[in-house]
């Protein structure tokens, strides 16, 4: 069952263009100066501009201020935004761009109800719920609370590696998945056979 891929927490060119030569339809970069996978806006749209066409760059922040926002924007028209926060959708619709909502998930949740909560989102990302820490987490949650029609195309993230990835599309069938954590060599660098490992296993599997 093929699947579209993004791999997030890009921070160098290198990996940028690896990950595109191994087929990744999305390449994450994360305006979050907390994470140790932060990435300046200027590094970011330096590399963002060596990318080869039909690969979709995408800006995660986490409740970021306009500014930091704009500058992001402001240096390429390609960006595909992914709110990663407790952004409404009145301040996800603020910047006129098609954007992903990434929803942090735990039992008991109604995924349904969450998901209908942001009607113009292009995409909803299902990441797992970790108190106190907004994403990147390396955690897996339980797939089971997906239900199996949602209003949205679903992107499925959190705790997924080259290991388990083929059993994610199969139980959950996503429009995508997504990884930072599971195919990287040490924070904010990518392995290069995780990555292919990973690509090859969502798109062949
Ligand atoms: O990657 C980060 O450091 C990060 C920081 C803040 C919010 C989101 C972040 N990453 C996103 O988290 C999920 C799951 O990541 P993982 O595969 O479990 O490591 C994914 O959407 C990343 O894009």
């Amino acid at each position: 069952m093929s699947c579209r891929v993004k791999i997030c927490g890009i921070t160098n060119v290198e990996d940028a263009l690896m990950a595109c030569h191994y087929g990744a339809d999305a390449l994450g970069f994360v305006f979050y100066a907390k994470s140790p996978r932060y990435v300046s806006p200027e590094m970011a749209n330096d590399i963002v501009s060596q990318l080869p066409p039909f690969v979709t760059p995408v800006a995660l922040f986490v409740d970021a201020d306009s500014s930091l926002i704009d500058s992001v924007l402001k240096g390429c028209s390609r960006w595909l935004i992914q709110f990663h926060g407790n952004e409404s959708e009145s301040e996800c619709l603020f910047y006129q761009r098609p954007y992903v909502k990434a929803l942090r998930v735990k039992q008991g949740d109604d995924v349904a109800a969450l998901v209908d909560r942001y009607p113009s989102a292009s995409a909803m990302l299902l990441d797992a719920y970790k108190e106190g820490v907004p994403g990147g987490t390396g955690e897996l949650f339980d797939w089971s609370i997906i239900p199996a029609r949602l209003s949205k195309p679903i992107i499925l993230a959190g705790g997924l590696t080259p290991s388990n990835v083929k059993q994610a599309i199969h139980q959950v069938s996503p429009y995508a998945v997504d990884v930072s954590g599971g195919v990287e060599l040490a924070k904010g660098i990518k392995s290069e056979p995780k990555v292919q490992e990973f690509i090859n296993g969502a798109k062949c599997g």
